[in-house]
C-alpha cells in the first residue's frame, strides 16, 4: 500500500507535486469519496423515508401498528378463478351468486354457510387481519370451506382484485360485512377504522357502481349509530348524529355514503343496523366471549355501571336471528338500477334495525354465564370508562318486522347457552382461549 504513503498525515502540510500521477491519485480519492458521500446520503434519505412513512402522523390511513393495509395476497391465475367460479356457482333456481366480504368474520361465517345451503351461489373475501386471534377465523375458513365456500384472502382496499372479481362472477348481490369492530378498540387505532369502514366501503361501492350488472348491497351499519340518542326503543326515525366513538361514526359515515351511492349511481342498498350480536363462532374482543374465558380462569369480571349507580344494558341479539334478518334483506332487496356507472332510475335505500328488542343487564349477562359454567366469580364493578361504549341500546324492530318479516326467537339464556357448549367443545380440543 506504498501509494497510501504518498499522502501526508497532516493534509494542510501536503505539499502539491506537479506528477500527473499524483494527479490521478488525487482525483481518484476524490471521486471515492464522492461516491461514498452519495452512498450515504442515499441510505439517510431512505432512513428519512421510512421514518416518516412509519410515523404515526404521517398518515391516518396508514396508522395501523399492524401494518395489515400493506399486506400483499396472491390472487389470479386459472386454477385460482376456477375456484372463484365454482363457489359462486348458484345451484338453486332463482339463487343469488353473493360475494360476501368478511366471510372469514363471525356474522359472514354464519350468514355464508346459510346462503351456501340454501343453493345460493356464495364467494367469501376476507383480509384475515389479526385483530383477534387470526387461528379462529382460519377455523370458521374451514368450516366453510368443506362446504363449498371458497374465501379469497384480500382486502376490500383492493381495487384491482375487486374489479377481477366482478369480471369473474356476475355477483348479483353482495353481502358486506367486512369492517373493522369494536367500540373500544377504536381509541387505540382510529385509522383501522377509518381504513376498513369509510375507504374500504367507498372503494367496495365504486367498484359496485360500474359492475355489470350492478349488485345489490346488503351491509352492517351498527347499533352504536344511535350514540347518546336516549329515546327508547330506538327507532330507525331517531336520531343517529351523536355519535359516542369512532366506531359508530365511522358506521353513521357508512349510512350517508350509502345514500350517496344510491342517488348518484342508482346502487340498492340496504343497511342493517345489528344489536350486540353474539352465539357460537363470536367475537373474542366482546364481553359474553372473554367473560367465559375469565370466568373459566376463576378471573374476576370487570362489570361496567353509569353514573348514579345506572345499570348498563344491552339488546343481545342471537346469530340465528341475525342470519335471518341478513337473509331476508338479501330476498328483498331490488335490483340497482344503474348500468355503466350511470343510474337509469331512483334505487332502493333501506335501513333496519335487527335487535332482540329484550335488554339485558350486563350484571345478568354475567349471572347466567356463572350458571352455565358452573363457576362464581368476583364482580368488579367500575365506573362506565369515557372510550366510547354507551349505557344501553334497545332496538324497535317493528319496521323489519313488517318488511323483512324478521322474528327474533332466541332470549339470552338459551343462545348463550349454545354459546357456552360451542366454546367448551371448541377450545377443549388443545386449543388455546383466544385474547
Ligand atoms: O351493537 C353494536 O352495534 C355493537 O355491539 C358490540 O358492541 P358492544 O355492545 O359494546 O358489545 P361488547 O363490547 O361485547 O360489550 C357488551 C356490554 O358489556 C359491557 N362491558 C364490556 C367490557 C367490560 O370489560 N365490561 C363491561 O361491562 C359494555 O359496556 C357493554 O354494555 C360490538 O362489539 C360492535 O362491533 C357492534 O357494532
Amino acid at each position: 500500500m506504498a501509494h497510501l504513503d504518498d499522502i501526508p498525515s497532516t493534509p494542510g502540510k501536503f505539499k502539491m507535486e506537479k506528477s500527473p500521477f499524483i494527479h490521478s491519485r488525487i482525483r481518484w480519492h476524490w471521486q471515492s469519496s464522492l461516491a461514498k458521500l452519495t452512498f450515504w446520503s442515499i441510505i439517510f434519505f431512505c432512513l428519512i423515508l421510512i421514518f416518516f412513512f412509519r410515523s404515526p402522523s404521517s398518515n391516518l390511513l396508514l396508522q395501523d401498528p399492524h401494518r395489515r393495509s400493506l399486506r400483499t395476497y396472491n390472487w389470479g391465475g386459472p386454477a385460482w378463478e376456477k375456484r372463484v367460479r365454482s363457489s359462486a356457482r348458484v345451484r338453486s333456481r332463482n339463487g343469488f351468486s353473493v360475494l360476501v366480504t368478511g366471510a372469514a368474520g363471525f356474522v359472514g361465517t354464519h350468514v355464508s354457510s346459510a346462503l351456501k345451503k340454501r343453493g345460493d351461489g356464495v364467494l367469501g373475501l376476507d383480509n384475515f387481519n389479526d385483530y383477534y386471534d387470526p387461528s379462529l377465523k382460519r377455523a370458521r375458513q374451514e368450516l366453510l370451506e368443506r362446504s363449498g365456500v371458497f374465501i379469497v384472502e384480500g382486502d376490500i382496499n383492493d381495487s384491482a382484485l375487486l374489479m377481477k372479481l366482478f369480471e369473474v362472477v356476475a355477483f348479483t348481490h353482495v353481502m358486506h360485512l367486512a369492517a373493522q369492530a369494536g367500540v373500544r378498540y377504536a381509541m387505540e387505532n382510529p385509522g383501522s377504522y377509518v381504513h376498513s369502514n369509510i375507504a374500504g366501503f367507498v372503494n367496495l361501492l365504486e367498484v359496485c357502481k360500474s359492475a355489470n350488472p350492478q349488485p345489490a348491497i346488503v351491509w352492517a351499519s351498527s347499533s352504536s349509530v344511535y350514540g347518546l340518542n336516549n329515546k327508547v326503543p330506538f327507532s330507525e326515525k331517531d336520531r343517529t348524529d351523536q355519535p359516542a366513538s369512532l366506531y359508530a361514526a365511522t358506521k353513521k359515515a357508512g349510512e350517508e355514503i350509502a345514500h350517496t351511492y344510491n342517488h348518484i349511481y342508482g346502487l340498492s342498498l340496504t343497511g342493517l343496523r345489528f344489536f350486540t350480536v353474539y352465539g357460537p363462532w363470536g367475537r373474542p374482543d366482546m364481553a359474553y366471549f372473554f367473560f367465559t374465558r375469565d370466568i373459566l380462569k376463576r378471573k374476576s369480571i370487570p362489570i361496567f355501571e353509569a353514573a348514579n349507580h345506572g345499570t348498563v344494558a344491552r339488546d343481545f341479539t342471537y346469530i340465528d336471528d341475525i342470519v335471518k334478518g341478513c337473509l331476508a334483506a338479501l330476498d328483498t332487496a331490488e335490483k340497482s338500477t344503474g348500468t355503466g356507472g350511470k343510474k337509469k332510475g331512483p334505487a332502493q335505500l333501506r335501513v333496519y334495525n335487527l335487535g332482540n328488542t329484550s335488554p339485558v343487564p350486563v350484571s345478568n349477562l354475567v349471572s347466567i354465564l356463572e350458571r352455565l359454567l358452573k363457576v362464581k366469580v368476583k364482580r368488579n364493578i367500575m365506573k362506565l370508562p369515557r372510550n366510547g361504549d354507551v349505557q344501553f341500546t334497545h332496538a324497535n324492530i317493528s319496521l323489519a318486522q313488517r318488511e323483512l318479516g324478521y322474528k327474533p326467537t332466541t332470549d339470552l339464556q338459551t343462545g348463550l347457552k349454545k354459546f357456552v357448549m360451542w366454546y367448551t367443545g371448541f377450545y377443549s380440543g388443545g386449543k388455546k382461549a383466544a385474547g
